[in-house]
C-alpha cells in the first residue's frame, strides 16, 4: 500500500484543504494521512474563521507521521503563516522526503486571503525550492513571477520566471483563464501543454487541493512526473464532469473511478 501525505488546512464543509485531500487519495487507493496547519470555518460561499494550529503543533504531527509511516509522497496546501512555513521546510528536509508536491495557496475561489501577505517572501524562497512540482493557478503564478498573466505567451514566460530558481517542474493551472481549461508544465527546461475539456460546471471549490493529491498519489504509486500530471488531469475533468452540485455558492467535488 503506498502512502500519501497532505499538510494543509481543514475545510468543514468537505470541498477543499485536507477533506479534499484525503478524499482525492483514498479514490487513488492510496493510503492518506494528514498534518493540520489550521482549522478553517467555510462553506462553498466563504470563509468566515481561520485557526492555525502554530508551527510547533505542526511538526509535533510531522513526527508522528514521519517516524512510524513513512510517506511515498507529501502534497502540501494552505500555510498560512512564516513560522508554520519554517517549520514544515525543516522537518522536510531532516526527514528527507520524497515526492513534495506545493500548492501555493494563496486566496480561496470564494475570495478570501489563506495565507498572510508577509508570509510571501518565505514561501517563495523556502518552500516552494523543496517542491517536486509547484502548481499555482493564475492568480498565484502572477504573485510569483511579478506581472500579469493575460495569455498562453504569458503562462509560459511566467512559468520560466517562477522555474528558474527550481530544480522541480512548474504547473501553471489554466482553470482561471484559457478557454478550454489548459494547464502548463514546464519540467526539465521543457513546455508541456496538458489540454483540458473546459466543463460548463460552476461547481469549482477544491479544484486546485483535488489536482494537487491527485498528483502526489500518482507520483507515490510510481509514475514518473508528466504521466502523474496527465492522469490527475484526467482526474479532475472527471471529478467536474460529475455535475455534483452542493451548497449556495461554488460547490465542492467528489469523484470515485469507475469500479
Ligand atoms: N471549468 C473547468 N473545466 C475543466 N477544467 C477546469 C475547469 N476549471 C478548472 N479546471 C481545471 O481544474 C484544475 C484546477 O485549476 P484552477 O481552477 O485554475 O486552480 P485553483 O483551484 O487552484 O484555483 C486545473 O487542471 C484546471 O485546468
Ligand atoms: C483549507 C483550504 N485550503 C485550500 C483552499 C483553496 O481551495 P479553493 O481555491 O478551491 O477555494 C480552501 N478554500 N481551503
Amino acid at each position: 500500500m503506498k502512502k500519501v501525505l497532505t499538510i494543509a488546512g481543514s475545510d468543514c464543509s468537505g470541498g477543499a484543504g485536507i477533506q479534499a485531500d484525503i478524499k482525492t487519495m483514498t479514490a487513488h487507493k492510496v493510503y492518506a494521512m494528514s498534518v493540520i496547519t489550521a482549522l478553517t470555518a467555510q462553506n462553498t460561499t466563504g470563509v468566515y474563521g481561520v485557526l492555525d494550529a502554530g508551527a510547533d503543533f505542526v511538526g509535533q504531527q510531522m513526527d508522528c507521521v514521519f517516524k512510524d509511516i513513512f510517506p511515498d509522497a507529501v502534497k502540501i496546501g494552505m500555510v498560512s503563516n512564516i513560522e508554520t512555513i519554517q517549520m514544515i521546510a525543516a522537518k522536510l528536509k531532516e526527514y528527507n522526503a520524497k515526492n513534495i508536491v506545493v500548492d501555493p495557496v494563496m486566496v480561496s475561489t470564494s475570495g478570501c486571503a489563506l495565507m498572510q501577505p508577509d508570509a510571501m517572501d518565505t514561501l517563495i524562497s523556502v518552500l516552494l525550492p523543496m517542491g517536486d512540482i509547484i502548481t499555482p493557478n493564475i492568480p498565484e503564478a502572477e504573485k510569483l513571477c511579478g506581472f500579469e498573466i493575460k495569455n498562453v505567451d504569458d503562462m509560459k514566460k511566467a512559468a520560466e520566471v517562477i522555474g528558474r530558481n527550481l530544480s522541480g517542474s512548474v504547473l501553471i493551472k489554466g482553470g482561471h483563464l484559457t478557454e478550454t481549461a489548459d494547464d502548463l508544465l514546464y519540467h526539465d527546461g521543457e513546455f508541456m501543454w496538458y489540454r483540458g475539456e473546459r466543463v460548463n460546471n460552476p461547481n469549482t471549490h477544491g479544484t486546485g487541493c483535488t489536482l494537487s493529491s491527485a498528483i502526489a498519489s500518482n507520483l507515490a504509486l510510481g509514475y514518473d512526473m508528466k504521466t502523474s500530471v496527465q492522469n490527475a488531469k484526467n482526474y479532475i475533468t472527471g471529478a467536474l464532469k460529475d455535475g455534483l452540485d452542493l451548497g449556495e455558492g461554488s460547490g465542492p467535488l467528489n469523484h470515485c473511478f469507475n469500479l
